[in-house]
Parts: structure tokens; sequence; C-alpha cells
């Protein structure tokens, strides 16, 4: 079994399960590092099968390494995961959530998620001009007629973003069942959403599964911006990391399930400040469990409304040209956001705080190579 980079990437697993799951993806997993990021009650135990090399942080090893700036990793959330990927000292950083298994291609060949992210990394992204035959560097594929050859070399790929087959990330509206949506609208009343949400006939899906295998990578273009989802997800931490922040979400925050959202609005306007890219499709994940629409629409009810301001903020913004890194750029963005998002509601500027205090944290634990 192939493992690319098998030195220089870490799997990066958010928990409040058992890891069985690893056991299928043994023969894929075991030659990479993993970070385990054990979220909840830190007495618990959480079982690691047996021959992974490993390292587990519980609350408890968060808070004693992060001291005053612990406060902006989230508690009962996934957002947690992204404590992960300040600890780890690997080039790439690959995050995966513990309900998601080895899919299968049409063939039935098990997919190696680590490869096809790794080829998408490690290939230039083109988010200038759209190739209308997909990723011009995949085998079988190239420039159509009329790209332009000044572009034809790319840019360096900062993040890929893989997809699910069989449980879609769908929200929590759109996964309810009809009883579910009723009672809610009942609850809440006939206006409980912004009205840009489409009456419920198209919208709840309990038992959509998503069976469509699409044989595609494609770049994110520039100026656009995209749901990113955490289940499935690999970056090059040196490009984007220190914008990989996941967000004050869960335990004592009005919002949750929103955390790889902020992730992935934050990451995609410093990538294209910067000039690197952003790619989504192949490789697919088997997600196996449906989680309860209800408790998600609680999580995620005020993210409905405040995304419909939060995207149009990012689609606006401009990071000026003194950003020149990813940390220059993220800490630009928190006052942007507590200047911009701040009347909506002051979780946005404890957000900004947040952000500011990741940085923080990313350079205690991430401190500039001394120079030679
Ligand atoms: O409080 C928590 C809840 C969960 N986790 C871990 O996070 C992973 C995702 O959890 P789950 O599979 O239950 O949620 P989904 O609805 O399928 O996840 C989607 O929405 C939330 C996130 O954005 C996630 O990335 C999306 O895929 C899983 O590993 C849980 O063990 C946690 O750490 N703390
Ligand atoms: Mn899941």
């Amino acid at each position: 079994m192939s493992a690319p980079l098998a030195d220089q990437l870490d799997i990066v697993i958010p928990t409040i399960r058992n890891l069985d799951f690893l056991e299928e993806w043994r023969p894929f997993f075991q030659p990479y590092h993993l970070i385990i990021v054990q979220d909840g009650d830190p007495t618990k135990k959480i079982h690691v099968p047996e021959g992974f090399d490993y390292e587990l942080y519980n609350r408890n090893d968060i808070e004693r390494i992060l001291g005053d700036k612990a406060w902006a990793i989230s508690f009962k959330d996934s957002a947690c995961r992204c404590f992960g990927f300040m600890v780890s000292k690997k080039k790439y950083i690959y995050t995966i959530d513990d309900d998601c298994f080895v899919a299968k291609d049409p063939s039935g060949k098990p997919i190696n998620v680590l490869e096809q992210h790794i080829k998408n990394l490690l290939t230039p992204s083109t988010p200038f001009f759209f190739n209308t035959l997909y990723d011009p560097y995949r085998e079988g594929a190239d420039f159509v007629r009329g790209y332009p050859f000044s572009l034809r070399e790319g840019i360096p790929t900062a993040t890929s973003h893989g997809l699910w087959m069989n449980i879609p990330d769908y929200d929590a509206p759109t996964q309810a069942r009809m009883d579910e949506w009723d009672c809610l609208q009942t609850c809440w009343g006939p206006h409980a959403f912004p009205h840009s949400i489409p009456a419920r006939q198209h919208m709840v899906k309990p038992r959509e599964r998503n069976q469509r295998y699409v044989d595609a990578v494609m770049t994110v273009p520039k100026g656009t911006l995209y749901p990113m989802c955490g289940m499935n997800l690999a970056f090059d931490r040196d490009l984007i990391g220190a914008a990989m922040y996941f967000g004050l979400m869960g335990e004592g925050q009005p919002i949750g399930r929103y955390d790889d959202m902020w992730a992935g609005w934050c990451t995609k306007v410093i990538c294209d400040h910067l000039g690197v890219g952003c790619k989504t499709g192949l490789p697919y994940v088997w997600h196996s469990k449906a989680s309860n629409p209800f408790v998600n629409l609680r999580k995620e009810y005020k993210g409905i409304f405040w995304q419909e301001e939060i995207i149009p903020f990012f689609q606006n913004l401009t990071l000026s040209k003194t950003s020149t890194n990813v940390e220059q750029c993220y800490l630009e963005l928190a006052e942007l956001v507590r200047k911009g998002l701040g009347h909506i509601d002051p979780y946005f500027s404890k957000l900004a705080d947040g952000m500011v205090a990741w940085i923080e944290g990313w350079r205690l634990l991430n401190p500039p190579a001394a120079s030679a």
C-alpha cells in the first residue's frame, strides 16, 4: 500500500467516540502519525487500536499547553480539531471525522484518500481561469483550447477538500424529516427562517444519500467562497495552517457546526490574497452517521441567519498589501471581523479576540525557525 509523504503528514482526528473506525483505515493510515483531539470529558478513556503511532490531547492537555489562550479552542464541538493543526510539526495535515470510512470508486476499488489529497496538494491550482476539463494536471486531462498559456503554470495548492458518499454534509433544515420540519415551524413560527430558505418541499431530505461519484477535482475560482467541510480535508500547514482556526463553537457559544465553514471563508480570502489555491472534489470518504438534525438545528440556527451577512462581508473585503504572510493576513482579518461583523452580535468581537489568541498560540507552538 502506498504511503506518500508518510514523514511529512499528520492525521488529525477530533473525537468524542471510540476510534474503532481506524481498523478500516489501517492499510492506508498505519504508516502515518495520528494526532487525536479528545473532546468532552477528559477523564473518559479513548481506546486507540493497537499498532498506530499517535499523540492524544484532551481538554486538560489543551489548558496545560495553551494556558491563558486555551479558551480560544472550542469545547464540545468538532472545532477542537484545530488544536491538532497547531501542535503538529509536519508540513501537511489531513483531518477526518471518526464516522467516516473507506469509500469505493465505481470499479469497487477502496479509495486511498491520502494518495489523492497529496496529489491534489502537490499539483498546481488554476483559480484565475476555469478549465472546462477540470483539473488539467490529472492523468488523461489537460488544458483545453483557449486556455491562456500564460496561466498554465498555475499556483501552489494550499487546501484539498474531499467529498462524501452516503450521508452528505447537509445542514439541519435540509436534513430534517418532514414531521420535524413541521414541528420546527410550529415551535418557531411560520417565519422561522430567513426568506432566502426555499420552501420545505425543496429541503427536507432525511433519506437522501449521496450515491453520485463524480470523478473530478477542480480549483475553486479566485474571488469565490465555498462551504469547506472538515470531514475529509487536507492542507499545507506552511501555506495556510495559521488561518485554519475553527472558531469559537460549542459549549458557551451561541453557535455550533459553523467551525469548518468559518475556517473555509477565512482561508479562502487569504489564499486569494496570497496567490495560493483551493481544490475540491476527489477523494471521497463514506460518511456513515447522520447526526441529530434537531440538535444540529439548535447549534446552526443563528448561523443560518448570520451567514446571510457574513458571506457578503467576506466577498467584499480586501486585505492590505502590507499583509504578506498568513499570520499578518489573519490578524488583519480579525480586526476586520471586529469592525465589520460586531454589529450583528457581540459574539463576533469575542471571535475576533479568539482569532488573535489563536495566532498567539500558533506562534507559541510554531516559533519561526531560528535564522541559520
Ligand atoms: O462535540 C463534539 C461533537 C463531535 N465531535 C467529533 O467531530 C466529528 C464530527 O462529528 P459528527 O460526525 O457527529 O458530526 P457531523 O454532523 O457528521 O459533522 C459535520 O458537522 C460538524 C463538523 O463541521 C464536522 O466536520 C462535519 O462533518 C466526529 O469525529 C466527532 O467525534 C467532537 O469532537 N466534539
Ligand atoms: Mn459525521
